[in-house]
């Protein structure tokens, strides 16, 4: 028998994919292979596949206080997630949630526009989201276009990384990962700034493929499992960089577009007696 200790329980606050590969389905997922169970609360539904977003449908406000409700009032939620979140009404009810539930580690992903180039947060929205929903979080995970915007500058090389790393902490969110993976060269830098000026880079190769799809939302899935573990933040970021790594590489091929990752194809040391769960 296993209990909610052994298999703590994650949220994710996030949009629907209907192709499966990114929003709420790659956090199910991953939080699945990273052995912590997932409830959700569904932001809004988007039609979408590989190819792009071809309709956004954000969830009646009601609605999301309801499921809410429902969740906190059955789970013990050790760690949540934001993704998508579409617009400043959506964005504002979340905080108001997460603020009345107390949501201890939070990681928020300022997820604004999808792969292909659609828009998942509107600009009334990115507003609310640096003034209501950052100060609430516990982790910021941005990549390079949403760091630029958030830190209101261009971001061309590593040490801009670490400017607007700075800058977007200096915002009110204590913690703050850059993520790298829309640079240039074959080696992908992650800059991880930690309150008390704790900065460090996390590395990985490039994986050359289309499969990409949902690579942002997979990695703050992860950290938010491990956190739900009740690792440390340095921990939890670095277990959360390891798997995204290792699945990266093993691409699958699903339809005609941006494909999904392989969220399950990774195995944890620890099951195999391994001692080197050091992920
Ligand atoms: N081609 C790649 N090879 C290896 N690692 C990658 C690659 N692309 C992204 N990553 C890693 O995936 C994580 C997510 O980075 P990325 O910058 O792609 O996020 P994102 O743009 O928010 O993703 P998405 O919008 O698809 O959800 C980072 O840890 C990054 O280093
Ligand atoms: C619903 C949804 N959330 C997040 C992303 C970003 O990967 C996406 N493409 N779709």
């Amino acid at each position: 028998m296993i209990d909610a200790n052994q298999y703590p329980t994650g949220l994710t606050i996030a949009g629907s994919d209907s192709g499966g590969g990114a929003g709420m389905q790659a956090d199910i997922k991953t939080m699945q292979a990273c052995k912590t169970y997932s409830a959700v609360v569904v932001a809004g539904l988007t039609a979408q596949n590989t190819l792009g977003v071809q309709g956004a449908y954000p969830t009646d406000l009601a609605v999301i206080d309801q499921q809410f409700a429902s969740v906190m009032a059955d789970f013990d939620v050790r760690a949540a997630k934001t993704g998508a979140l579409f617009d400043e009404a959506r964005v504002l009810q979340v905080a108001k949630n997460i603020r009345h539930y107390q949501q201890k580690n939070l990681v928020v992903d300022p997820v604004m526009v999808a792969k292909g180039g659609a828009s998942l947060l509107d600009s009334a929205g990115i507003a609310a989201l640096k003034n209501h929903l950052l100060p609430l979080a516990t982790l910021l995970t941005p990549n390079l276009p949403e760091a630029e915007l958030l830190a209101d500058m261009k971001i061309s090389t590593r040490d801009d990384m670490v400017t607007a790393g700075q800058k977007i902490q200096a915002l009110g969110v204590p913690n703050v990962i850059v993520k790298g993976g829309h640079g240039e060269g074959a080696v992908i830098y992650d800059y991880v700034l930690l309150e008390n000026e704790v900065g460090f880079w996390l590395e990985g190769q490039k994986v050359e493929t289309s499969s990409k799809h949902g690579t942002g939302d997979t990695l703050s899935a992860a950290i938010t499992s491990f956190l739900a573990q009740g690792d440390s933040l340095r921990k939890a970021i670095e277990k959360g960089h390891r798997y995204m790594n290792a699945i990266i590489g093993q691409p699958l091929v699903i339809g005609h577009g941006h494909g999904p990752l392989n969220h399950g194809q990774w195995s944890d040391p620890a099951d195999e007696g391994g001692k080197d769960y050091e992920f």
